[in-house]
């Protein structure tokens, strides 16, 4: 199949601009933009050339001599009464992608919902329990990285325990995923991450919008979408933020990235959490790989346009098969397949 990749670089002063005809990527939509506000910094087109490739680099190979929970050991915190699905397709979205254990640590009421969603799930009812803290702190050591808020609900008492749960994974030095309801403490108190450059953000149109007014003092300029993730990553002390929308933006504060890969017009609920489960998953490898294997790349923005380019594949190739009544469990069932032709042919 032959795709197109544009790439871009840009600063004030010029834009040069360059498109490339790739041959094996097997998809024709993905764009990605480089810029740079800073002069100081030139990014070379050859940095981004091959991003896809940056991705593959990151994987672990499959041999016979590594043993179970090297390839990945995520955590998932949250699920709570009213939501049990988020959690689910989060945890189960990072064991197909290839990570090896995945533990949920929600309330004592989803609990059980969860597990029957899924034998394969370790599932924690700790969440609400009156030592919650150091419930999950326990198994934090055991744990590559952690995704925060798919399913967390609102509750004061949650987002406290939500909160000491951050700290303490901060102490550890664990890559953090923050995504919806994690997003929305975050927005009440931004400190609490800021500066964490192990930290990505995965807002959603209005997580973004709350995150932006709560950090800028200013409501998102819908005129200058890069402007805004960009700031927003710099306000935040350069940790990696991930806008989802028609096209996803992803930033660390110095350049910007666009997935435009072809999903479908589809928007039905979960999606979201298929992004932040990969995401666990890939951030834990790209961090293992480390910046020689993402060619000096920041290693976290190389796992986001992973994680978003699998998600858009997930969405299109289960659009194709069900249409409109396509739901994010019909997209779970795709990531293997999705996996293999975006990452492994
Ligand atoms: N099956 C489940 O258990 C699911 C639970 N979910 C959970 O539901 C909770 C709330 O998540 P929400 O995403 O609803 O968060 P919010 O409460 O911040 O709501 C976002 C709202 O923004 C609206 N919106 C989205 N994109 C927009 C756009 N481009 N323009 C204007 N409005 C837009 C949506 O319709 C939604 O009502 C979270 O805990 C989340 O994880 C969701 O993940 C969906 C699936
Ligand atoms: N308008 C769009 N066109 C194409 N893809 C989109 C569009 N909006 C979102 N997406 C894709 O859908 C995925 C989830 O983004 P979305 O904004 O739906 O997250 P969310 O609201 O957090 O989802 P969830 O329901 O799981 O909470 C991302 O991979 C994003 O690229
Ligand atoms: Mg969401």
């Amino acid at each position: 199949m032959v795709g197109l990749i544009c790439i871009f670089t840009s600063n004030f002063a010029s834009e040069i601009s360059s498109c490339i005809l790739a041959k094996n990527y097997g998809f024709c939509n993905a764009c990605i933009i480089e810029r740079s506000f800073s002069l100081h910094r030139n990014h070379t087109l050859k940095d981004m050339e091959n991003i896809f490739q940056l991705v593959r680099n990151v994987i672990p190979p499959l041999t016979g001599k590594r043993h179970k929970g090297q390839d990945g050991r995520i955590g998932i915190v949250g699920g709570c009464r009213e939501y049990t699905g988020a959690p689910y397709f989060a945890a189960i979205t990072a064991l197909k992608v290839g990570a090896d254990l995945s533990h949920v640590f929600c309330t004592k009421d989803a609990a059980t919902v969860i597990k029957s969603y899924s034998p394969e799930l370790i599932v924690h009812p700790v969440l609400d329990s009156p030592n919650a803290v150091h419930e999950v702190d326990k198994w934090l050591p055991r744990l590559h990285s952690v995704v925060i808020g798919p399913g967390l609900g609102r509750d004061e008492a949650l987002l406290e325990n939500a909160k000491a749960i951050i700290e303490k994974s901060k102490l550890k030095g664990i890559p953090i995923i923050i995504d919806a309801d994690g997003l929305w403490l975050i927005s009440q108190q931004p400190s609490l991450i800021q500066g964490y450059q192990r930290a990505i953000l995965t807002p959603n149109y209005m997580e973004f919008s709350r995150l932006y007014e709560a950090m800028l003092r200013d409501p998102v300029d819908s005129s200058d979408h890069h402007g805004c993730v960009l700031r927003l990553s710099q306000a935040l002390g350069n940790l990696t933020v991930v806008q989802k929308g028609e096209r996803d933006l992803i930033s660390d504060g110095e350049k910007v990235l666009v997935c435009s890969h072809e999903g479908s017009s589809r928007r039905c609920g979960g999606q979201g959490d298929l992004l932040s489960g990969s995401l666990g998953v890939l951030a834990h490898w790209a961090f293992l790989a480390g910046a020689e294997k993402t060619n000096g790349q920041n290693p976290f923005l190389v796992a986001a346009f992973g994680a978003c380019s699998l998600t858009r594949q997930c969405n299109n190739q289960a659009f194709q098969k069900f249409g409109r009544s396509m739901t994010a469990s019909d997209m779970v069932s795709e990531v293997g397949t999705a996996f293999s032709k975006l990452f492994e042919t």
